[in-house]
């Protein structure tokens, strides 16, 4: 770590061929240089040099991916829910980074064991709570924890059914999308809290066109009135209070605003002239449906069905398919459309 030990920077003698021994240039004993470092920093040297020449930009540590299950037993009814936990803490000393000096550092092994200790205590309620309750623990325990992180993704298990009645321990694992909450908080400061989807695939075979775009030299891709649309929705978004939400319902009216303008009514969908009108759309949905939300960003990739052109072979191998039509799934390019959307009235508290 350090290019300035207690012997100087070239060992005992400098580059120069000069002694750099502090008995030999301060035969009086002046100033017995390697004792007062040692004094000091009893764990090591301390980088002077460097430490004049630069500073820290981000940095922190923690646990990632603390996995737990808590089963809630309410009598013969169960209920489940399944966390992958990321644990970061920023500490208002850098002892650890600059002096090898350990001191300061709340095990990341230990930040695990708080996740499961606080689950235990507490119980889980939502991502959210439950990332606002990491917070408050270490800020309150720790005084030089500057600053904490918590992101949690949750496993979508639900509950099984059996001829429409809800079965009291058993689950069934249902990924239609994925749940996340990403919660900070930094001493003397407020919590913020967002929360997500992401791997939302849709697709749907109609209502979807894309044409009037730029004509140039660039363009081969035909006006297109009727394509196939498919896209793997994320969605971030934040909260300005962290009182008064219900996070669950919340979060299952962002996931049925996205879908609702996406798919529309059963029976005759809703039209789409670009992924970046469905996106918008979306987005301001959510805003007006739920007033705690400030700003919301969307990712949409555009996943790619092209059709199979059927035109050389001869007509009369491919009689009577008129109603069915062959699409080639193309990963690679994907068009990727995003934007956020900012409540305007609302200066967040958060
Ligand atoms: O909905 C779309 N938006 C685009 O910007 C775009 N670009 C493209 O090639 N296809 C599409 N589709």
């Amino acid at each position: 770590m350090s290019n300035f030990g207690v012997n100087g920077k070239n060992g005992k003698n400098g580059k120069n061929g000069k002694s750099t021994n502090n008995q030999e240039r301060f035969p009086h004993g002046t100033f017995d240089y390697r004792k007062a470092v040692q004094e000091r920093f009893p764990h090591g040297t301390f980088d002077y040099v460097n430490r004049e020449k630069y500073a820290f930009g981000e940095y922190g540590y923690g646990k990632n991916s603390v996995k737990l299950l808590h089963v809630e037993r309410c009598a013969a009814k169960h209920t489940i829910r399944e966390y992958e936990v990321d644990v970061h803490l920023k500490l208002s000393t850098q002892l650890d980074y600059l002096e090898g000096n350990n001191r300061d550092i709340i095990a990341t092994d230990s930040q695990k064991n708080t996740v499961y200790i606080l689950a235990k205590k507490h119980g889980i309620q939502t991502p959210e709570e439950f990332g606002l309750l990491l917070c408050s623990h270490f800020l309150y325990t720790y005084r030089h924890v500057e600053e904490v992180e918590v992101k949690i993704d949750e496993y979508p298990w639900e509950r099984l059914r059996a001829e429409d009645v809800e079965h009291n321990h058993a689950f069934v694992y249902s990924p239609c999308a994925i749940r996340f909450a990403i919660v900070s908080q930094q001493r003397h400061g407020a919590s913020t809290i967002e929360a997500g989807l992401r791997d939302l695939r849709v697709l749907k075979t109609t209502q979807s066109a894309f044409k009037d775009f730029v004509q140039d030299g660039y363009r081969t891709l035909p006006d297109c009135n009727d394509r196939i649309f498919s896209t793997i929705v994320s969605a971030t978004w934040r909260y300005s209070t962290a009182t008064g939400v219900d996070f669950d319902a919340a979060w299952n009216a962002v996931k049925d605003c996205i879908i609702d303008k996406f798919a529309g009514n059963p029976e005759t969908g809703i039209f789409s002239p670009s992924v970046q009108n469905t996106l918008y759309l979306a987005e301001k949905m959510v805003l007006d449906k739920v007033p705690q939300i400030s700003r919301i960003d969307m990712r949409m990739p555009n996943k790619h069905y092209f059709e199979v052109d059927m035109s050389k072979f001869a007509p009369r191998v491919l009689d009577s398919c008129d109603n069915q039509e062959v699409y080639l799934p193309v990963d690679k390019p994907s068009g990727i459309i995003y934007a956020e959307l900012i409540r305007k009235d609302v200066t967040s508290k958060l």
